[in-house]
């Protein structure tokens, strides 16, 4: 299943309009590092992500330790070969965790 990645400038926008997130993997992924008061919130957080992962099929990577969360988002489908790359699939969740917060 093939996804169209995004272009320099849809990225650009993505990085804009989201200014928590930063560019990872040399432009394939973004990633926001969270910190929260405890495991139990950090927790919480990610039981809402995982919620948001399914209604939207698109699923991210992320390291959990105690309190911190950081989260990647990539598109493997869009550049199965490479590991993967950014899409709107990726933008789109990117608004919806932030909207959690
Ligand atoms: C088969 C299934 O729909 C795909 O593997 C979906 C599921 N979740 C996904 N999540 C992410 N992060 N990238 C994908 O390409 C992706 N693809």
């Amino acid at each position: 299943m093939s996804v169209p990645k995004l272009n320099e400038k849809e990225v650009a926008t993505l990085l804009a309009d989201h200014s928590d997130w930063s560019s990872a993997r040399d432009g394939a992924a973004i990633q926001r590092k969270l910190q929260f008061a405890d495991f139990s919130e950090a927790w919480g957080f990610m039981a809402r992500v995982a919620l948001l992962a399914e209604k939207h099929d698109h699923h991210p990577e992320w390291f959990n330790v105690y309190n911190r969360v950081e989260i990647t988002l990539t598109t493997h489908d869009a550049d199965p070969d490479n590991g993967g790359a950014l899409s709107q699939r990726d933008a789109d969740m990117a608004e919806a965790i932030d909207a959690l917060l």
